[in-house]
């Protein structure tokens, strides 16, 4: 069973959701400055009736899905090693990254057309549109630096995840291992089925309940390093609740691949690997692939409190 916290504990966390959900579609820059999740008031909702309909398509359609994963060999776009494979993350994805989606033959294309696909891409399409300036402008006045000609490739990714009853491990409560997103910031929506939990800021391993039906910001390693520490990066991670099926989107922005990792000045919190700049987002987020990879499917799943941040958090900071 997860930590509950108290209201006590977290009012800041409970007084701003509150008042941002019913007022903001937008982030304020002092939300950004809280080391916690942002909680919006987004321009629409995604279309989970259209999520459900994809991932119940492809489940009954095994060839379609197989031929939509070789589209993308290397990393594939249905992933469904929940069904298999009781110690991985017991969960589905679709990841339709704009590189991942042009390669899609259009004959495949208009096969999932009507099972979804079309109000996926259109819902990401107008999230996107709405927040990634607006959010990269706030983030680069907190950073002082511009942050919007690092993002000049549009280098995101649209998932989808159903954290399915129909897995190797039913009762497992591990939808998604603890983590914090490599990238510069994502917005996840939920279905109304509560299981994200966000660690508390300043807390290691107390882990707070978010919302079901909340949507959430969160910022990435990738600007925490780029904004010299001044823009923190929340752990989270989803609990499975055994029985009971919870669809989410995440829309995933991330710098350019060859956007070098360093601040703008030293920082002493930070390693000397980032503080001289030797590894960019290409390489990090291979690193950062490598664990997911590990999680997602491909390998035991250990403790998950510290698995992959360990290694992540002793190349960034200096004492971790
Ligand atoms: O499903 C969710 O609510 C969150 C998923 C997540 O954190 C991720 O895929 O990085
Ligand atoms: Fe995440």
């Amino acid at each position: 069973m997860a930590t509950q916290t108290s209201k006590n504990e977290y009012p800041a966390y409970e007084s701003r959701y509150i008042q941002s959900a019913e007022t903001q579609s937008i982030p304020t820059r002092a939300d950004l400055l809280n080391p916690a999740l942002t909680f919006i008031n987004p321009i629409t909702a995604a279309p989970f009736s259209a999520i459900q309909n994809l991932f119940d398509y492809l489940a009954q359609n095994p060839q379609t899905a197989a031929a939509l994963n070789d589209v993308y060999s290397l990393r594939g776009i249905f992933k469904a090693a929940a069904t298999k494979n009781p110690t991985c993350d017991q969960k589905l994805t679709i990841d339709l990254s704009p590189t991942r989606i042009e390669r899609i033959p259009s004959a495949l294309q208009i096969e999932l057309a009507p099972h979804g696909l079309v109000d996926i891409l259109a819902f990401f399409d107008t999230i996107s549109q709405h927040y990634v300036t607006q959010i990269l402008t706030l983030l680069s006045a907190i950073a002082g630096r511009d942050l919007a000609s690092l993002h000049a490739d549009f280098n995101v990714n649209f998932r989808v995840i159903d954290y399915t009853t129909t897995t190797a491990s039913p009762q497992s409560p591990n939808g998604c291992g603890a983590h914090t997103d490599y990238g510069t910031f994502s917005i996840i929506f939920q279905d109304g089925n509560a299981g994200l939990e966000m660690e508390a800021p300043g807390a290691p391993g107390t882990w707070v309940p978010v919302p079901g039906n909340a949507t959430v910001l969160l910022c990435g390693w990738c600007v925490v390093i780029l904004s010299g520490a001044k823009v923190a990066a929340v752990r989270h991670r989803v609990r499975r609740v055994p029985g009971v099926r919870r669809l989410s989107a995440v829309l995933f922005v991330a710098p350019d691949l060859d956007v070098k990792l360093a601040p703008v000045e030293r920082v002493d919190a930070f390693s000397d690997t980032v503080n001289q700049g030797l590894f960019d987002v290409r390489w990090f987020k291979e690193e950062m692939g490598k664990k997911w990879r590990y999680r997602e499917g491909n390998g035991k799943i250990g403790d998950d409190r510290l698995e992959q941040d360990n290694d992540i958090g002793q190349l960034i900071w200096k004492s971790f």
